[in-house]
């Protein structure tokens, strides 16, 4: 696999994510691969992703510098043209991100040598009553600690009149699209349809659809569960639902979660992989469901989700257990199992009706 074009996109805040800028550009400058920043906090200016993309001259691969946020900002673009995205971590938990920055060079070889796997990513759709929009006031009030607003995303060309089933908007949300009180003292309060069906009414703080990429995400902060990458799965999670049921709920691909804003709920902020992309009034209504693409991000090595998790979650162990004996063994992904622990993994994934 060659990569002819390379969009850069960086953590401006941060020195080291200008220094591996340089080295990424002096890298492509050797190899004779056009590379342009592309400016996702651009004041003002900020397109559709599919324009963002055609300005940076369709770059095959999306290279981020920066923490998990501007890796979300990088597959957003990536996502739109079925573009490769690499993560280098320059952040503060860098759970989406693949590289070290200190190897930022050595990764942009193997990709340039096709030394490389791609691991397919669930993304998330949606569909809403009407089109979004950004209330005029909203950046003032939402710019504390972010940057400039994306703007409001835009029906689907294919899909202006809509059908039956409201109007599809040109979102892709590698986490999660989450519905949320927009004033501290209202929570919203919502119709929550499963497959269609009526699950319940929510009083909350937020609802949140996640992928399985977002399971560790705001969902993780509120309860739901660790959903492998690998899966395939719709999560419903609400935040501090004034109610006996505060479950999570894990819905399959093809059953999409609606949620339904009731008459008298307060207003709701859109988010959309953190980022607010418009306000929901009583009556309105969202519907996410899996894409049917998906995000293409560049590994490097054995994906270690598992272990990932457990560094950068820090999970700790029962301190039972550690006075119980030895500690249970932990082994670098690249190597093999110690001793006689090689039956812990499945040797080769067994088919379906075959589990014996
Ligand atoms: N209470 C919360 O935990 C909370 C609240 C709002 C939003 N979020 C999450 O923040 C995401 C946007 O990320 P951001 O970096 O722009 O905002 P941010 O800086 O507020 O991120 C929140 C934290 O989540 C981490 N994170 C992001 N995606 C992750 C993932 N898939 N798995 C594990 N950790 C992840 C980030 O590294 C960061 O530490 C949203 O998609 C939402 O899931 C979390
Ligand atoms: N080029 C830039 N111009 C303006 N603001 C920028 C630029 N680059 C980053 N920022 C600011 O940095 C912040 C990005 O933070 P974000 O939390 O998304 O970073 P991150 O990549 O997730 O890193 P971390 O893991 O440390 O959170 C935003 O507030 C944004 O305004």
């Amino acid at each position: 696999m060659s990569v002819s074009r390379i969009g850069l996109v960086v953590h401006g805040g941060r020195p080291e994510a200008a220094e591996a800028a340089h080295v990424v550009r002096s890298w492509c400058a050797a190899h004779s691969v056009p590379c342009r920043d592309i400016d996702v906090w651009n004041e003002g200016g900020r397109h559709s992703a599919r324009q963002e993309m055609a300005e940076a001259g369709d770059p095959d691969l999306i290279v981020t510098l920066g923490g998990d946020g501007t890796f979300l900002r990088g597959a957003r673009l990536a996502s739109a043209v079925d573009a490769l995205v690499l993560g280098v971590d320059l952040g503060r938990v860098g759970f989406l991100t693949e590289v070290p920055a200190a190897e930022v060079r050595s990764a942009l070889d193997a990709v340039g040598e096709g030394r490389l796997e791609v691991e397919q990513r669930m993304l998330l759709n949606m569909r809403a009553s009407r089109r979004l929009v950004v209330p005029s006031d909203m950046e003032a009030l939402m710019r504390y600690g972010r940057g400039p607003l994306l703007p409001p995303p835009r029906v689907r060309p294919e899909c202006e009149a809509g059908g039956e089933w409201g109007i599809a908007l040109d979102v892709s949300a590698l986490n999660d699209v989450v519905l949320e009180k927009l004033v501290r003292d209202r929570q919203v309060s919502v119709g929550v349809y499963l497959a269609g069906r009526l699950l319940a009414s929510y009083s909350a703080d937020a609802l949140l659809v996640a992928t399985p990429t977002g399971s560790t995400a705001y969902s993780f902060a509120a309860g739901g569960p660790v959903v492998s990458p690998r899966a395939d799965a719709v999560i419903f999670t609400p935040v501090a639902p004034h109610m006996t049921f505060n479950r999570s709920v894990v819905a399959a691909p093809d059953e999409p979660v609606g949620l339904r804003i009731l008459e008298r709920s307060g207003q709701a902020a859109v988010s959309i992989d953190g980022q607010v992309r418009g306000v929901l009034y009583p009556g309105d209504w969202i519907g996410v469901y899996a894409a049917p693409r998906r995000l293409r991000a560049v590994r490097l090595g054995p994906m270690d989700f598992y272990g990932r998790l457990r560094e950068r979650m820090n999970l700790t162990d029962a301190p039972a257990a550690i006075a119980d004996g030895t500690p249970a063994p932990l082994w670098p992904v690249t190597t093999p199992p110690p001793g006689d622990l090689a039956h812990l993994a499945m040797p080769e994934r067994p088919s379906l009706g075959r589990l014996e």
